[in-house]
């Protein structure tokens, strides 16, 4: 994980039970897993219509939106975000289309 992405972590953690009239997190958190699920989804909807629109100045924004509230999700879910990078760094070198190959002969 980036530093960046680290020390946002830490600030969302800091904001549990912090006061939601003067943190945008803890009003987050106030509103339920639900609520930050569904700005997740909102947030992932804003990226894509950036991308068909190919606007890149539009699509940082809405990327960044996007990993602030995953990592809202997460905390919410007391997820460290170590696991996600430890699940990336598990299927390192993995080819997406073998993975995909493996999982159909199973089916
Ligand atoms: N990175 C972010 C960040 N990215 C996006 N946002 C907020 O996410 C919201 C998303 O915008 P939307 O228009 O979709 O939502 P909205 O209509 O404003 O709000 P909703 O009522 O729909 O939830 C905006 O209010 C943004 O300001 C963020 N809010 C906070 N952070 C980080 O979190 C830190 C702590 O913030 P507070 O908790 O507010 O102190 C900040 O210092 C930043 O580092």
């Amino acid at each position: 994980m980036t530093d960046t992405l680290a020390r946002l972590h830490a600030t969302i953690l800091s904001r549990r039970g912090a006061d939601a009239s003067t943190s945008y997190t803890a009003s987050l958190f106030a509103r339920g897993r639900a609520r930050i699920a569904q700005k997740l989804g909102e947030e992932a909807v804003e990226a894509v219509i950036a991308a068909i629109g190919d606007d890149r100045e539009k699509l940082v924004g809405e990327a960044a939106d996007l990993l602030f509230h995953l990592h809202v999700l997460l905390a919410d879910m007391e997820i460290d975000p170590a696991q996600v990078m430890a699940e990336l760094d598990r299927r390192e070198g993995i080819s997406g289309l073998e993975e995909k190959a493996s999982r159909k002969k199973g089916d």
